[in-house]
């Protein structure tokens, strides 16, 4: 079925529920997109693809262009420059309730004096679906959102999960395009985010919707996302899979905003396009080549949980398949139920390596060295030195 046939379709029953036809749609094309705020760029020149079907996260810190670049794909916010398709259409100048989009918002903004099914069924009869047809509709999104049974309740009677879910039922109600939500979890407590992400997730999937996510929160994106893209002062500095974002960060910012992660100062010695041998102290290491990097300063970026730990001393053997990347003394051990955290100081650089709780442990003031598979160690150009 080609685009316009589907889209034809679709418009001759906009009401087909979500997942049944099994047809992909919402893919999102942001080509050149830019905003400013009184002369200063909120959003830079941006390009941005997403899939059809996709859940695709934007996460960055606060201010960094993320809810610029959703509240433009709604349509709430017109671009200084720049286009957006969705399916093949440009919509760049299309209002907002023609984009056929959903949202969720972090305050869930239900109307305090409609029922649960009431307000999921708000938006159909704005669009006039006949009775029975609203009446099953609603009744397929209070199932999809997990909430038998509170059909008859009001907002105030339900807990802070509940009332997304309805805001969730709502928005998906009228089978969008594309989902869009703005830190939809921000409001609830981290139990509670964990849970009705994984729903949020299941949601989307069995809808077949596109959802275009913002969140601040590194955990919660790699939960949710297929793939993800990490904004930076109204960029995009990096896009890909969580994994690979994680393994493979092109710069200093993505490698420490993704998680926790130690950073070994060295010099480029020679790169062959996919590996590069680093001096880092006194040894070569080899790590995963990054064509972003143009000089010679380099930083490995090494997880807690890719270093191993071996003996002391330069000369001892080191495991087939490991090299050596610094000698270190142990300064802290803690139990952390599922991992042990072990701090260490290789030669004035602190660092810290994840263990198995079920090893023995190492004791403070032990002299180790820190080995590495060469694999997993990725390289992120140095960032230049403040000025004073
Ligand atoms: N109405 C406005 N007027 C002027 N500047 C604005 C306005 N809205 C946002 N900005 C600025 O634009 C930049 C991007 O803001 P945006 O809200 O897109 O960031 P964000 O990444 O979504 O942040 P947060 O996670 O805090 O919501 C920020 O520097 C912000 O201060």
């Amino acid at each position: 079925m080609t685009l316009s046939t589907a889209r034809r379709t679709r418009g001759a029953d906009a009401t087909t529920a979500p997942g049944l036809s099994g047809e992909r749609r919402g893919e999102v094309v942001v080509s050149d997109i830019g905003l400013d705020y009184n002369g200063v760029p909120a959003l830079a020149d941006t390009d941005l693809h997403v899939h059809a079907g996709e859940f695709f996260t934007l996460l960055g810190p606060s201010g960094s262009g993320k809810t610029t670049l959703l509240r433009i794909i709604a349509g709430l916010l017109d671009p200084a420059r720049g286009t957006l398709h969705i399916d093949g259409t440009d919509v760049t100048r299309t209002p907002t309730q023609k984009r056929d989009i959903g949202f969720v918002f972090q305050n869930y903004a239900l109307f305090p004096h409609l029922t649960v099914a009431e307000n999921i069924e708000y938006g159909l009869k704005v669009r006039k679906m006949p009775g029975a047809k609203r009446a099953a509709r609603v009744a397929e999104m209070v199932d999809l959102v997990a909430l038998g049974g509170f059909g008859d309740r009001y907002p105030a009677q339900l807990s802070g999960g509940q009332q997304q879910r309805v805001a969730l039922g709502r928005a998906l109600a009228q089978n969008p395009r594309v989902l869009l939500l703005d830190e939809p979890l921000g409001a609830l407590d981290r139990g509670l985010r964990e849970e009705l992400g994984a729903e949020v997730r299941r949601i989307q999937q069995e809808s077949n919707t596109t959802a275009v996510y913002v969140t601040h929160d590194q955990e919660e994106a790699f939960i949710l996302s297929d793939r993800m893209g990490v904004m930076r002062d109204g960029r995009i500095c990096q896009l890909g899979t969580p994994e690979q974002l994680y393994r493979e960060p092109k710069d200093l910012f993505v490698a420490k905003f993704l998680g926790k992660t130690n950073l070994f100062p060295g010099s480029l010695v020679s790169s062959d396009g996919s590996t590069a041998t680093v001096r880092v102290g006194d040894h070569d290491l080899v790590a995963r080549a990054n064509p972003a990097i143009m000089g010679d300063d380099v930083v490995c970026s090494v997880r807690p949980e890719q270093l191993v730990l071996g003996a002391a001393g330069a000369a001892t053997p080191v495991p087939a398949g490991l090299t050596r990347l610094a000698g270190a003394v142990i300064t802290e051990v803690r139990f952390l139920g599922q991992r042990r955290s072990i701090h260490l100081d290789a030669s004035g650089i602190a660092c810290s390596v994840d263990l198995d709780p079920a090893a023995p442990a190492p004791a403070v003031g032990d002299h180790v060295s820190l080995l590495v598979r060469p694999g997993e160690v990725a390289l992120v150009a140095a960032e230049p030195e403040p000025k004073a």
